[in-house]
């Protein structure tokens, strides 16, 4: 049965009021796996029926995939020959935009940059001029293929956001010796003027910009839209937001459908409050419709998720709700690869295939130890992104290289050999220099004279470090008899790998996932103790992607999409919320970490699987937070009917839910009622200062809070934002509606 009794239509009632919305603008909050797109296409042919001129509505999609799966979905269900409305990617329209804009004189015309190479080109010419006068240390550091693309990235978001490159810098606090990147912004600016080119983000910051300039331009694109239905709304950034408005104008009523619970592209301009305040503030008051059933996954999961998110002070105030026909979720948590097997054996066990089996990592180098035990248990598996394979990795192929060379010490003779292990990690010098130089020390096995050429023109630091890497060479073929896991840690020791990897990083993120990925190789060294050969075989294992295998993916990469099995790695404090002691956790990472956590599990259907990795790893603080054990005794009692009294973490929570599928499901409609719940007070967690948590805890504003004011009556707190000590508030009152207040100012009382 589906919940709210719906009709023939198949819709809930939720869904019919998206779809039968009738003025004004609407927010459509829809938690993951609520069926957005069977709502949205019944809501584009709602319109038409009325009468609406297709050219009069326009749908934005997130990406070109979705766009084409919402436009294939509407075409099915339009009677035939039916003229249907414009779907269409942000970017798409930008570039339409950029062509009528150009057309009418506006803009120059302008080509677009599409191939890599041609991008890479401009970052580097820009970077060259920019560092004209800095000494070719300088100069080669900035030229390295990860700064140049963090470079690229700042260009990118410096036109997502709308700022100058200047305030992009300081708001998100870039490096010193990134300094550089608000100059060189202005060099790519000024050779793509004489170039006439453009870039992608181009795309949408040209129209804006010159949009915003001219009145006249502006009131050639206005006027003609009287619908704007927009999809994944949370994920959009600043220049996207204002040529909707600008598209929007007066008329249009604008649709946002999104969760800003999802919002996990903060790095590509996203914030979170685009669904919230900042739609307010750009377009007024809108009608708010919940879109409360998902229709992925059962109770015990659905649990769990709302008990992850409930730790954000800024969200959705929104419970996930399990349909009533959807499958039942098991969601356990494990310890270490065995956990991850043996899930895996029972999968198979049970007739089901490994490519309906999904292993979802914060970041990539997480990923290695899940492969090299896959790859160890002959499990066929594959990348979202191939040339992640552990053994493609420039570094993982370096370190094998120096095992290797441990016991096969011809070759230190080998120029290519040599070539690899000068390179990675980095010793700061040109590679033509690097290859010159390696090829004298293949041929004569001598570090050269002090006078020599070929050290030439080399600052005192370049020198140190090659002379330091050739001496550990020279030295690895007498320590041939050490295991892999001790060798590894004296190479990385003695040419300080771990300080090379953070000072060589484009971004702090990546030197993390960098010294991260050293210490699972070491650890995964440490399991194969007594056969070097069979690591340094494993790690030079030439796998590709098996089409037919479990599929390893970031979880930003699982943006949309969902898997019967999903298992979550990796779920250790530092890896998940990933912070380190040189990128420590601020309140607002630590909740977008958790919305990258929420939209993790989220992704399972019928089995979700939490591993963390035990020994000295700490658990990740976002396992305790699930609650798990509470939400599958709920989901077994739900299940059963069992009526006994339960002691859980989220009493109130927990009776809500059960309150809210009781209303929807007649046959456990008792359950609110008659399963006693009683608070359990949760495991002492780590202090704040430890796990860096920040002044979170102590936030005495929480979303949900019911509050009087003395001039609006009662109300309840919908958003809380900004800085703990002053939070702003936005509170929906019952009689007044819904108004943002500075806390501290208002005058608030809390209601029991
Ligand atoms: N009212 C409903 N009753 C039963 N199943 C539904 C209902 N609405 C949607 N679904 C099912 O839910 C699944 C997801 O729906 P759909 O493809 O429309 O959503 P989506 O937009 O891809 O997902 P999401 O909400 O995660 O973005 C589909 O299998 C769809 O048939």
């Amino acid at each position: 049965m589906l919940p709210d009794g719906a009709p023939a239509d198949g819709l809930t009632a939720e869904q019919r009021a998206v779809v039968g919305h009738r003025h004004g603008h609407a927010r459509v909050a829809a938690v993951a796996g609520a069926g957005k797109t069977t709502t949205l296409v019944k809501r584009v042919l709602h319109l038409l029926a009325n009468g609406e001129n297709p050219r009069r509505i326009l749908v934005l999609m997130f990406n070109r995939a979705a766009r084409d799966d919402f436009r294939a979905k509407l075409t099915r269900e339009a009677p035939p020959s039916v003229p249907l409305p414009e779907v269409r990617t942000f970017h798409s329209i930008g570039h339409r935009l950029t062509q009528s804009l150009t057309r009418w004189g506006y803009l120059p015309p302008r080509q677009l940059l599409q191939a890599d190479w041609q991008r890479e080109r401009l970052l580097r010419q820009a970077v060259m001029q920019s560092l004209a006068s800095a000494d070719g240390e300088t100069r080669e550091a900035a030229l390295d293929a990860d700064r140049l693309e963090a470079f690229g990235q700042f260009c990118d978001l410096v036109k997502a956001e709308v700022v100058t490159p200047a305030e992009l810098f300081e708001k998100l606090g870039y490096a010193a010796d990134e300094r550089h990147f608000i100059d060189a912004f202005e060099k790519v600016e000024s050779l793509l003027e004489v170039a006439g080119q453009m870039t992608y983000a181009d795309l949408l910051h040209r129209p804006l910009r010159c949009l915003e300039e001219h009145a006249g331009a502006r009131r050639r694109v206005e006027g003609f839209l009287g619908h704007v239905i927009v999809d994944e709304y949370q994920d959009i950034n600043e220049a996207q937001l204002r040529l909707l408005k600008i598209l929007a104008g007066q008329q249009a009523q604008v649709m946002a459908v999104g969760d800003a619970n999802q919002c996990i592209y903060e790095w590509r301009g996203a914030r979170p409050d685009a669904m919230l305040s900042r739609f307010d503030g750009l377009f007024g008051s809108a009608c708010e419709y919940p879109l409360s059933y998902t229709f992925r996954h059962g109770h015990a999961l659905a649990l769990a998720a709302n008990h992850a998110i409930r730790h954000n002070r800024q969200r959705w105030d929104q419970l996930c709700l399990a349909a009533p026909g959807n499958p039942l979720t098991e969601v356990q948590t494990g310890v270490g690869a065995s956990a991850l097997l043996e899930m895996l054996q029972r999968w198979h066990a049970a007739g089901r295939h490994s490519d309906e089996a999904c292993v979802l990592v914060r970041s990539w180098s997480l990923s290695v130890s899940v492969q090299l035990q896959l790859l160890r248990a002959g499990v066929p598996f594959r990348l979202a992104q191939e040339e992640r394979f552990v053994f493609r990795l420039p570094l993982v192929q370096a370190l094998a290289g120096y095992l290797q060379l441990a016991r096969q010490p011809q070759r230190l003779q080998d120029p290519a050999h040599l070539a690899l292990l000068f390179s990675q990690p980095t010793t700061f010098v040109a590679q033509d220099r690097v290859r010159r130089l390696v090829g004298e020390l293949a041929r004569t096995q001598q570090w050269p004279a002090r006078e020599a050429s070929i050290l030439a023109g080399l600052k005192p630091g370049q020198r140190r470090h090659l002379k330091r890497r050739w001496q550990l060479l020279c030295e690895l073929p007498k320590l041939a008899s050490w295991p892999p896991a001790k060798l590894l840690e004296h190479v990385v020791d003695a040419i300080d790998a771990e300080k090379i990897l953070r000072r060589s990083a484009a971004r702090r993120e990546k030197g993390d996932d960098d010294v991260r990925l050293l210490d699972v190789l070491i650890e995964q060294a440490g399991e194969l103790a007594n056969d070097p050969e069979a690591f340094i075989e494993l790690l030079r294992n030439p796998v590709e992607n098996r089409p037919d295998g479990v599929l390893i993916s970031t979880v930003h990469g699982a943006k949309g999409l969902e898997w019967p099995l999903v298992a979550v790695w990796g779920l250790n404090e530092e890896d998940f919320p990933h912070f380190s002691r040189d990128n420590p956790l601020s309140p607002e990472r630590l909740e977008e970490e958790r919305r990258l956590y929420y939209v993790a599990i989220t992704r399972a259907r019928e089995r979700l699987l939490l591993v963390q990795d035990g020994g000295d790893h700490r658990p990740s603080r976002f396992l305790d937070e699930t609650a798990v054990e509470d939400c599958s005794r709920i989901d077994r009692a739900i299940r059963s009917g069992s009526e006994t009294g339960i002691a859980v973490r989220e009493p109130e929570m927990i009776g809500t839910y059960l309150a809210r599928i009781g209303q929807a499901c007649a046959d456990l409609e008792h359950l609110g009622r008659s399963l006693t719940l009683h608070a359990r007070q949760p495991v002492a967690s780590p202090p704040a200062a430890e796990t860096g948590a920040g002044s979170l805890g102590a936030a005495p504003w929480q979303v949900g809070d019911r509050v009087r004011h003395a001039s609006f009556g009662d109300g309840e707190v919908l958003v809380v934002e900004g800085n703990a000590a002053n939070p702003v508030i936005d509170v929906r009152f019952a009689s007044a509606g819904r108004r943002r207040l500075i806390a501290v100012r208002a005058p608030l009382t809390k209601r029991s």
